[in-house]
């Protein structure tokens, strides 16, 4: 049995990788040795097996015996730790849900449902390091990889809608602080039927300026608005994020060489674990709605179209519908006034599944089969 070494399980990203692992009876298969930075010597979760007390994730003498590793820990461990890991002479697999990685020509994006070629030629060739994708990517090609595999997108452009979990875990509960924040300064009005509305717009738009709301994580106010800016600022004027998206898109359709143009303008809203992103697609060729539809739905088990009618979009294509699942819906599907060429989509999916937890999970079982 492989000897599997986990590092992050306690954080967001890692507990909702651990419910998976335990959901799909993942533990069974492995020797599973858990680690930590700050309690060291505690007990670690419950996996239905029994299992060592926390280790150092710190220790590179502990980690060298591990024949794998899945770390959601985050990108400062991994440019701390793994260097030093790969100095020893450690030759194990690295799995690792930070983007510290990603872009190195020793690794590899993973998201099998898209990319299990590129994953099966890169561990034949002897690839050692598998990252997980940025979330927005990832699902994004989730909800599209038929068209892109069938390489009919010529370009395209997200406009996106991103949830406070992104921004983790302290965001997301400052994003329900702000919302009981402004609630509150209202409260006695809302009871009264007659109170003005303006009255209550003032007073709202009074808190969400005022330093009562609470605004350490995200540095501005969420509830009630939204914020155009995710992740470092670059130097051509777009957000990191923005970035990533042709970055990421084209190394994980192994598409170096002819990289499809992508970009867009990336949001975050204040829904809780949920991306949903509005796409505009230059299709190479005008093809009829009906054969994209099939060719979506057919690209993987989780993408759903959704039909282009209001009561089914209302229904199934909202971050509270997705939210906790692993389905990606896609819908909106539609040809825009520009011309047959031009496809509009919109599609959702939870950003600690698809977008962050899921494919590492996938990743360690690809590792195992082999
Ligand atoms: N958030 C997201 O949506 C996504 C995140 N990622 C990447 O995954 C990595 C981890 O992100 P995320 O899961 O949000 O990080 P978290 O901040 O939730 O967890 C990271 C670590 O913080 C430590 N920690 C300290 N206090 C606590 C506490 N009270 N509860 C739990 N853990 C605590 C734990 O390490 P220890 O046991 O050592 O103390 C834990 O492993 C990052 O690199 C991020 O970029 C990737 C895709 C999406
Ligand atoms: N940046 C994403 C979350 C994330 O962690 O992305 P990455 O894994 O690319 O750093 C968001 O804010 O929604």
């Amino acid at each position: 049995m492989k000897k599997v070494g986990f590092i992050g399980w306690r954080g967001m990203v890692g507990s909702v990788l651990m419910d998976r692992m335990r959901e799909e009876n993942d533990f069974q298969d492995i020797e599973p040795v858990f680690f930590s930075t700050s309690q060291v010597g505690q007990a670690g979760p419950d996996v239905g097996k029994e299992i060592p007390a926390l280790g150092d994730a710190k220790s590179v003498d502990e980690l060298k015996k591990l024949d794998v590793i899945v770390t959601c820990q985050g990108g400062d461990y991994t440019n701390e730790v793994y260097p030093k890991l790969r100095e020893a002479g450690w030759q194990g697999y690295w799995i690792d849900a930070a983007s510290a990685l990603r872009m190195q020509d020793n690794s590899v994006i993973v998201l099998d449902p898209v990319n299990r070629k590129v994953i099966d030629q890169a561990l034949d060739n002897g690839v050692k390091d598998y990252v997980g994708g940025n979330c927005t990517v990832s699902l994004m090609l989730m909800a599209l990889g038929g068209l892109f595999n069938a390489d009919l997108v010529e370009w395209a452009s997200a406009q996106t809608y991103q949830a406070a979990s992104g921004a983790g875990a302290q965001n997301m509960r400052e994003l329900i602080a702000q919302m009981g924040t402004i609630h509150g300064a209202v409260a006695d009005k809302l009871a009264d039927p007659a109170s003005a509305i303006l009255d209550i717009d003032r007073q709202v738009a009074d808190t969400m300026r005022s330093s009562d709301l609470p605004q350490q994580h995200f540095g501005a106010p969420l509830a009630g608005s939204l914020l155009p800016w995710i992740d470092k600022e670059m130097e051509n004027g777009q957000s990191k994020e923005e970035w990533k998206a042709q970055a990421e898109t084209n190394k994980i359709l192994g598409r170096g060489e002819q990289p499809i143009p992508l970009d867009g303008t990336c949001v975050r809203i204040g829904a809780m674990r949920c991306h949903a992103q509005a796409l505009t697609v230059k299709l190479k060729k005008d093809v009829p709605l009906d054969e994209i539809y099939d060719l979506i739905r057919n690209a993987n088990d989780w993408v759903k179209v959704v039909p282009n009618e209001k009561e089914a979009t209302l229904r199934d294509l909202t971050p509270t519908a997705v939210t906790g699942t692993l389905t990606v819906p896609v819908g909106r599907l539609r040809k825009l006034n520009m011309g047959g060429e031009y496809l509009n989509a919109f599609t959702v999916g939870d950003q600690l599944l698809w977008g962050a937890a899921e494919p590492l999970r996938r990743m360690l079982r690809i590792l195992l089969e082999r």
